[in-house]
């Protein structure tokens, strides 16, 4: 029999960043505000970088998708609108999102 543990962490996990209400930033460049450090990994849609913010130092994760196409926009948004009201100590939080025309990119916790 499998057992799954349902019970929520109690001071076991340590968010990196205090929750943020994020819209997505149109017509701003990603790389304005992050310098992007190494690949991660790859998806179906983008791909992912390491990066460090640069005002703050904070390393986050940022996936870069090629948006050529009104559906391809559209996946993006809402996966930003999902993510965003999704709180969880273990789930990965959203930290940051842009939108820079032929290019979005959605900043995670690492
Ligand atoms: N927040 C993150 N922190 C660290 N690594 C990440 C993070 N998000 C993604 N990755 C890495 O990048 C890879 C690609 O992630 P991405 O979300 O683009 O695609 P996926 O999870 O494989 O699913 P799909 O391609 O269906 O969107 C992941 O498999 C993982 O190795």
């Amino acid at each position: 029999m499998i057992h799954v543990d349902e019970t929520d962490p109690v001071g076991e996990i340590e968010p990196p960043f205090p929750c943020r209400d994020v819209t997505i930033k149109r017509n701003t460049d990603v790389n304005d505000h992050y310098d992007m450090l190494s690949e991660i990994g790859r998806g179906k849609f983008g791909t992912v970088y390491l990066c460090r913010e640069k005002s703050t130092g904070l390393e986050l994760a940022a996936k870069l998708v090629s948006v050529n196409r009104r559906d391809e926009r559209r996946n993006v948004e809402r996966e930003v609108d999902v993510m965003r009201r999704l709180r969880h100590p273990r789930l990965i939080q959203l930290y940051d999102a842009y939108d820079w025309g032929k290019y979005m990119c959605v900043v995670l916790e690492l």
